[in-house]
């Protein structure tokens, strides 16, 4: 098996291409290629399929040819993953599987479709509009945070910190307790606070994230995402653009006058190789 590395702002992913979906990838195999010690190593899996020749992304084969088939390090499936869909996109063009239209580049996932607009560096995502719906809180040891549940078609919960309480004093070494009764399928759990302005952002914040099915990781661009969307509302701006820091370097969010929401990042490969295993 043939695999790609690369990365999102440290969100890093094993790249598998599988054009004609004959690969059978158990979750014990994306767990072992995701293990950092007995595999490569990685946040996640992207498996390349054509999305007529996937079970899930047949449904949106008629808008998009390839279909990125998402699984979390510990081999489980989920619906999106902001980052993962510029990587993809990059490994798209980057091996010849696609070249993006005047347009872009459409990519299917199990969310919906996406379009990719390549920018030097960094990839553009016009991707699904966020939902915020629910208040609801995350346990961190023996402290509790109100936050709200956010719908990114993976679901989301973003607490922002108060009473100066900061990033790096959390321990996320396990997942954020959180109201199941809410999240039946599990969350993504982002923890937020307030940065100085910077240029070409309305907002700038920066974030940790737990993420479901991988732990804590350096980015997560739906959670970013997700993020963004809370920060607007809190702040009672219908459109701007936000700057969310993550471990791993920085992503913008921007929700322009068309109603259209926008992450935007860099997407990064960095080795090619085969899997013995
Ligand atoms: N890191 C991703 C999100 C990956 C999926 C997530 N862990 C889930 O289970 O929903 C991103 O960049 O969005």
């Amino acid at each position: 098996m043939l695999y790609t590395k690369g990365h999102g702002t440290g969100n890093d992913f094993v790249i598998v291409p599988d054009p004609d979906g004959a690969l059978l990838l158990t979750p014990e195999r994306v767990a072992r290629l995701c293990d950092r010690r007995f595999g490569i190593g990685a946040d996640g899996v992207l498996r390349v399929v054509r999305a007529a020749k996937d079970a899930d992304g047949a449904a949106f084969a008629a808008d998009a040819e390839w279909f990125m088939d998402y699984r979390n390090s510990d081999g489980s499936i989920a619906e999106m993953c902001g980052n993962g869909v510029r990587v993809f996109a990059r490994y798209l063009i980057a091996s010849g599987l696609a070249t993006p239209g005047p347009e872009g580049l459409p990519v299917a996932t199990r969310a919906g479709v996406v379009v990719a607009l390549v920018e030097g560096d960094e990839i553009r995502v016009h991707m699904r509009s966020p939902r915020v719906y629910a208040a609801s809180t995350a346990a961190v040891g023996p402290l509790t945070f109100p936050g709200v549940a956010v719908d990114c078609g993976n679901p989301h919960l973003v607490c922002v910190l108060h009473d100066g309480l900061e990033l790096p004093s959390l321990d996320l070494s396990t997942p954020p307790g959180h109201d199941p009764a809410l999240f039946t399928a599990g969350v993504n759990v982002e923890f937020v606070v307030p940065r100085e302005p910077v240029d070409g952002a309305d907002l700038h914040v920066a974030m940790r994230v737990h993420e479901r099915g991988s732990g804590e990781t350096l980015s997560c661009g739906s959670g970013a995402l997700a993020v963004g969307a809370a920060a607007l509302r809190d702040a009672g701006l219908a459109t701007g653009v936000v700057a969310v820091d993550v471990l791993g370097g920085r992503l913008t969010v921007t929700h322009d006058e068309a109603d259209r929401w926008w992450l935007a990042g860099p997407a990064v490969l960095v080795a090619s190789g085969e899997v013995l295993d």
